[in-house]
């Protein structure tokens, strides 16, 4: 009993020894240099430079890939150098230095050499005999991917958009550098579906074997639906930013006709958003240029032949006035909706407008929300911008705001009654807004200048996340 004892105090004694030192490092280095004994090893070398002097592609995609490698940091000697941004901070590998990196089980060793004579630079690749086989290929195609990956990451997004087809234009795109500043994180929506949305575009982005496996064409096909001024084209930009894709905004009132259509798409390249804005106000009316069967085929990319990893994204603002071939699924794949503002979507934008997490005023706000007012993220974003010098200034404004939408929405529905015996006609029959008649959107507009207040209708269904009462959680 007593040598027990005194042997599993000696076995913690010396794990502990060996957890708090570097000893255990030291015995896995000799373990391995141990196993490593055991095998045949095959090398091969990716130099700088070719016979000619010419740089060495290959060379330059292997070291941005192993500079990425998490591992980079436990070889012996990293140089930390200063990134492209302000803040950033890159690991590189120093010369003679090795980085173990793992590839489908095998391990896969590359040592950073420099000739101490030549000064001439390369990298050593070094692999089990036994793994060569099955590994090389697959390995090399990999480092491929993940270097056009990083590279996309740092490219400057442009902003395509379609000019007038005129016969001396050469192309019918014109960009510029897309500067949007807004972010995945900067729109405000449910977090649920934020989320679902992010990993549908990562898991998108990673299946291009997938697709071809199904002789699909690869892209992805999104409807972003909900009444004006709820953050459709700024998801876009937020998209865009996220996966540093440039961006093909198709103005369809300059296409002449379906082959132009066609040919638009034959002009755009791999790894791009393709947007259609506003489709429902095309779609509806007889006398648009491309057909929708031009439209519809140009959703279905069949077109596409010079490029793949596509998304495609079409806003409109009502679902149900679309045909529903447009929105069977394999053509649009996911619908997302944006509703308008709810009392959490009201505390995020207070959070990120004015610095608010919480305010005295807050429990009337939510009351006025509970009697059904509603208003877009634009129009209650946009009063706290204007009163954000005091932040209960801009919460009664937002208050008032709410009350005559709330008085209009009455007014029209009892317009819309008496309309209906007869006697008076709607607001939208006088073409005046739905939410607003003409008194309230006179008092509504001097309290926050002149935004667009257009007609809108609380959606309460969307496929793609939440139901809008589920809407509880918000972040900006
Ligand atoms: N959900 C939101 N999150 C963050 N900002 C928003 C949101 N909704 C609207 N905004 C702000 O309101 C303004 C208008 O939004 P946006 O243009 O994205 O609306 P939209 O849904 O595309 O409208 P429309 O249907 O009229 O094109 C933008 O400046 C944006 O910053
Ligand atoms: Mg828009």
């Amino acid at each position: 009993m007593f040598w027990y004892l005194i042997a599993i105090i000696a076995s913690g004694l010396f794990l502990k020894i060996l957890l708090k030192t570097s000893l255990l490092q030291i015995v896995k280095k000799w373990w391995r240099f141990l196993e490593d004994g055991c095998y045949v090893y095959q090398f091969y070398r990716v130099p700088q430079f070719n016979h000619n002097m010419q740089e060495n592609q290959l060379y330059r995609k292997v070291c941005t890939y192993l500079n990425s490698l998490p591992c980079v940091e436990d070889s012996d000697f990293t140089n930390l150098i200063s990134g492209d941004k302000s803040n950033e901070i890159s690991l590189v590998l120093d010369s003679n230095q090795i980085v173990v990196d793992k590839f489908l089980s095998a391990r896969v060793f590359w040592i950073n050499e420099k000739n101490e004579f030549t000064g001439l630079k390369s990298l050593v690749m070094k692999i089990r005999k036994k793994d060569k086989r099955r590994i090389l290929q697959p390995y090399l195609q990999y480092i491929h991917s993940v270097f056009d990956e990083i590279e996309q990451r740092k490219k400057e997004v442009r902003l395509f958009v379609n000019v007038d087809n005129e016969p001396q234009r050469n192309g019918r795109w014109r960009s510029v550098p897309f500067t949007h500043p807004a972010t995945f994180d900067t729109v405000v929506m449910d977090t649920d579906l934020k989320n679902k949305v992010k990993s549908d575009l990562e898991s998108f982005q990673k299946s291009k074997q997938y697709y071809h496996r199904l002789g699909k064409v690869w892209k992805r096909s999104y409807l972003l639906y909900g009444p004006s001024g709820t953050g459709k084209s700024t998801f876009i930009a937020g998209i865009a930013n996220l996966l540093n894709y440039d961006v093909y905004d198709v103005d369809l009132s300059k296409v002449t006709d379906d082959s132009d259509l066609k040919m638009l798409l034959l002009q755009t390249t791999s790894k791009t958003l393709i947007v259609i804005e506003d489709l429902d106000s095309y779609l509806g009316t007889k006398s648009t240029a491309p057909s929708l069967s031009g439209i519809l085929n140009f959703m279905d990319g069949i077109f596409s032949c010079c490029g793949e990893e596509r998304i495609m994204i079409f806003t409109i603002n009502n679902k149900d006035q679309i045909d529903p071939t447009v929105l069977r699924p394999g053509r649009i794949d996911v619908h997302i909706h944006f509703p308008l503002c709810n009392f959490n979507s009201f505390k995020t934008l207070a959070n990120s407008h004015l610095g608010l997490k919480d305010h005295k005023l807050f429990p009337q706000v939510e009351e006025i929300f509970q009697t059904g007012a509603a208003l877009s993220p634009a129009e209650i974003g946009e009063i706290m911008i204007s009163n954000r010098s005091s932040p209960t200034r801009a919460l009664k404004t937002v208050i008032s705001a709410l009350q005559i939408n709330t008085e209009s929405r009455a007014a029209t529905r009892h317009a819309r009654r008496l309309s209906e015996s007869g006697s008076v006609r709607t607001a939208e029959e006088t073409g005046e807004s739905g939410i607003f008649c003409r008194e309230n959107l006179r008092e509504f507009k001097k309290l926050y200048g002149l935004l667009r207040v257009r007609s809108c209708r609380k959606d309460s269904s969307y496929e793609f996340g939440t139901s809008d009462k589920d809407n509880s959680r918000h972040d900006n």
